[in-house]
């Protein structure tokens, strides 16, 4: 397991937006490192509980060693998109106070070669998070149709070579299996005619094979849907995205909440009627500079913060 540390994102911003009632019971549905779950417990009185959860293995161990003899803490591995399930078995549907999510890797995952997730390190290619089941990036590149590649690295990756880079990773796998981060970061570098100014040119690729490995866009949507069921009325949604296609997902979401249901233009339905179930609070919020400068992932870093009504 990589020792490298992972520097939290928006770590005051973030909790304080979270924790209102320090009674509470909250949810960390990205433990991560446990950056963001520390601070929440420092908060925290005798009776607030939270609950961590991660797919990550690495992450598992991280909590279980360093909140070991904190009785308000327990950590869960699994997806997040098992909230409704997790916070069930507790017993705290609909009570909820706050739920947290800090989207998408950590650095030690980033970092450590054999993880696979990296362009810079070579390593067996894999990028999943939860490396006990589903298909590693791999074997889902040695069977996955042309057309299947070419579509997740244009939506996932936004990559506009998308279908040259598909081509090119099906020709080469005929010749070859790609079983290795650096043989797909050289095939996706060839491929790609344009490269844009300080971005290395296999990012976009890596993004969208790692989004789709990682079911990363199905779990979000799966998790705001249950939020709304075990929030508590006042109870708060944070979540920190890292690219465009999480954030649009959490605004649009937070739109339609706050907007209630679409009901025909004209009818006479009171304010209260309109069945809203979250209200926005505050603007959308971005590293400071100085945070930016101490740590260069919090600058595509965006937050919105929700309060169920
Ligand atoms: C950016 S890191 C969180 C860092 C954490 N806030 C900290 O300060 O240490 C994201 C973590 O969320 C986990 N993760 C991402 N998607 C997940 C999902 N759908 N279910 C459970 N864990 C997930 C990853 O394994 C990773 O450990």
């Amino acid at each position: 397991m990589s020792d490298s540390p992972h520097q939290t994102v928006l770590l005051n911003e973030a909790v304080d937006a979270l924790v209102q009632d320090v009674d509470g019971f909250y949810v960390d549905g990205t433990f991560g490192r446990g950056g963001h779950s520390a601070r929440i417990l420092e908060r925290l009185s005798e009776k607030g509980r939270l609950l961590g959860i991660d797919k990550d293995a690495d992450a598992i161990a991280v909590a279980h060693e360093r909140f070991a003899s904190d009785a308000r803490f327990e950590i869960a591995q699994g997806s997040f998109a098992a909230l409704a399930e997790l916070v069930g078995a507790r017993d705290m549907t609909g009570k909820v106070q706050g739920l947290l999510l800090d989207l998408g890797v950590s650095s030690p995952q980033l970092d450590e070669a054999e993880r696979g997730f990296s362009f810079l390190n070579d390593g067996p290619l894999d990028m999943r998070m939860d490396r006990s089941s589903g298909q590693s990036a791999a074997e889902w590149l040695a069977g996955a149709p042309e057309a299947e590649i070419a579509r997740v690295l244009k939506e996932y990756g936004e990559e506009r070579f998308g279908k040259r880079m598909a081509r090119a990773l099906v020709a080469a796998r005929a010749e070859q299996p790609i079983t290795r981060t650096s043989q797909l970061a050289e095939i996706v570098k060839a491929a790609n005619p344009a490269w844009e100014k300080g971005k290395h040119p296999a990012t976009r690729a890596f993004q969208g094979i790692r989004i789709h490995v990682n079911n990363e866009l199905s779990d979000l949507e799966a998790i705001l849907a249950q939020a709304l069921t075990v929030l508590a009325p006042g109870g708060r949604l944070v979540v920190i995205s890292f690219h465009s296609l999480e954030d649009r997902l959490v605004k649009r979401f937070i739109r339609r909440q706050e907007k209630g249901q679409p009901l025909p233009a004209g009818l006479p339905v009171r304010d209260e009627q309109l069945d809203r179930t979250l209200k926005s609070v505050g603007k959308a919020v971005r590293a400071s500079d100085i945070e930016v400068g101490a740590n260069v992932r919090s600058r595509s870093a965006i937050m919105r913060v929700a309060e169920k009504l």
